[in-house]
């Protein structure tokens, strides 16, 4: 079974004047493990895809399908469980809450359903050590700098082990070197557990280092290598 199954997808805005078509027939499908990045101009709908990806938003037309599931298929409260349990998300921004401390934010996934058991808190730590913050467990996010905060959203996106973990411009505010060691930990721990990584980005080099490589043109995504990207 494939990790993502997307057929046909179709996304189209509404508004009093006119109706605007962004994804327009995307097909796509992903193996637990893989790692796949997407680029294309400002404005042609990555965003819009990934959020559809992460079931915040929903197609137009055609079929997802992630881990075996059809979230569009769902009851409202049904998607919000699933998208919890089954999805990762990591923003440019990292939106981590500024009075938690870094590992209550890690743990934020977890406090949504009541106190975490101990196997989660454990899990937790691993990860703030899996990403060098071990030291800065009660601090808070206004305390790190832009990249240490960023690790802190790697670590909180994969607490919950999940099966899609979807990164939108995850290095769009930091220098060369703190992507570096942003995209050794973006490519390799979702790897290690099997998720199925998307990181949507306008950085090139970043783009590069994914084992997959897209780019969306024309609605449609299209797979692209190195210089043709
Ligand atoms: N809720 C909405 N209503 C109407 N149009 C929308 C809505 N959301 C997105 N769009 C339009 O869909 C298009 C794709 O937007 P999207 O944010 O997905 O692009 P993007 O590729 O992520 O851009 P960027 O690289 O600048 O972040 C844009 O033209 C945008 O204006």
């Amino acid at each position: 079974m494939s990790r993502l199954n997307v057929n046909g997808l179709c996304k189209s805005f509404n508004s009093a004047a006119e109706t605007i078509s962004v994804l327009d027939n995307v097909n796509l499908t992903m193996e637990a493990g893989e790692n796949l990045s997407i680029v294309g101009p400002s404005g042609c709908g990555k965003s819009t895809l990934l959020y559809i990806l992460g079931t915040l938003d929903f197609p137009t037309a055609g079929r997802v399908e992630i881990d075996g599931v059809e979230p569009f298929g769902l009851s409202a409260s049904a998607v919000a469980k699933f998208r919890n349990e089954s999805i990762g998300f990591i923003f440019q921004d990292h939106h981590l809450l500024p009075q938690l401390t870094i590992s209550e934010n890690v743990l934020l996934p977890a406090l949504a359903s009541g106190v975490p058991s101990s196997e989660v808190v454990a899990r937790a730590e691993q990860l703030i050590a899996d990403v060098g913050l071990s030291e800065r467990v009660h601090h808070l996010p206004g305390q790190l700098s832009g990249g240490e905060r960023q690790r802190v959203a790697v670590a909180r996106g994969l607490l919950h082990r999940p099966k899609l973990l979807l990164a939108d411009e995850p290095t769009g505010n930091l220098d060369r070197a703190t992507t570096e060691t942003i995209a050794e930990l973006l490519f390799d721990l979702p790897r290690r557990e099997g998720a199925a990584l998307i990181v949507v980005t306008h950085s090139t080099w970043l783009a590069e280092q994914a084992g997959r490589q897209m780019r969306l043109e024309n609605r449609q995504l299209v797979e692209g290598q190195g210089a043709n990207l």
